[in-house]
């Protein structure tokens, strides 16, 4: 039997959320989910403060990842957060690359590429955000910015078994304006090549490259076909009841896409 790319969705909670809502959506949304966690990993991240809540009451099927970490190690750097502390607390994951990240706090392709050597080195998975926003795709530049953004974590990251590539067109983010099944399967075939030209072809095969940008329950299901889309990081979705349907959808759709 051919391996396959277990289907991966994340839900990044950015800045949202009391103690209070964060609860009810872990019991009345996450943990009564149906799924078979075989076949379907899921990341919940919340927001920093809320990791430790979030950990102690999410069913241990699910993982935690955070939605960012610090360009720099532990030590005088005021108000920031180390993957060191992540992997203290014992989150496996984190955001990195976010075009929130990028556009609103000006993180470049360098400061990524950083972030990624240092959350890799300490054996955090990543899920890295790439995307072009809409002067770039209206000027037909989407495969470049992307091939550029991904130039800049190729010699970040050693182990690519601990990756995962999100498609994120910014103009998709929050808009509800979501990529055509077309648009997307055109990005994240080239995402797929470029793994395949610039690391490896066994690497391409076997790397989850997820789609985010307006996910929703009515929208998942038609992107979720596509060859090279093998889950979503879904943003304002993931803080409703709708969310528990989109892993519903997804885990009952397809157990996961084997290699080509
Ligand atoms: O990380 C998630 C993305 O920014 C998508 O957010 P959204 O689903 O609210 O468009």
């Amino acid at each position: 039997m051919q391996p396959m790319r277990k289907l991966i969705i994340g839900a990044n909670w950015k800045s949202n959320g009391t103690i209070q809502s964060i609860r009810s959506l872990v019991q009345t949304v996450l943990n009564p989910a149906i799924i078979d966690y075989k076949n379907t990993e899921v990341v919940i991240a919340p927001m920093y403060i809320h990791l430790p809540i979030v950990k102690d009451i999410l069913k241990s099927d699910f993982h935690l990842g955070a939605q960012n970490c610090s360009l720099t190690g532990p030590g005088a750097y005021t108000g920031e957060v180390a993957a060191e502390h992540l992997k203290d607390l014992g989150i496996p994951w984190v955001i990195l690359g976010h075009s929130e990240r990028r556009h609103i706090y000006g993180e470049s392709d360098a400061v990524i590429a950083e972030k990624v050597k240092r959350a890799g080195a300490l054996g955090l998975k990543t899920i890295i955000c790439v995307g072009e926003n809409l002067d770039e795709r209206v000027a037909g530049t989407t495969t470049e910015v992307v091939s550029r953004q991904l130039d800049a974590i190729k010699y970040s990251l050693s182990d690519w078994n601990n990756v995962v590539i999100a498609y994120e067109p910014v103009w998709a983010i929050g808009t509800g304006k979501t990529a055509t099944p077309e648009q997307a399967q055109e990005v994240h075939g080239s995402i797929r090549l470029w793994i395949g030209s610039n690391i490896g072809r066994l690497v391409a095969n076997s790397t989850r490259v997820i789609y985010g940008g307006s996910v929703t329950d009515e929208n998942c299901k038609e992107l979720l076909v596509l060859d090279d889309i093998d889950g979503f990081l879904v943003g304002g979705a993931s803080l409703k009841p709708a969310f528990k349907t989109i892993l519903e959808i997804c885990d009952n759709h397809k157990p996961g896409k084997t290699f080509t």
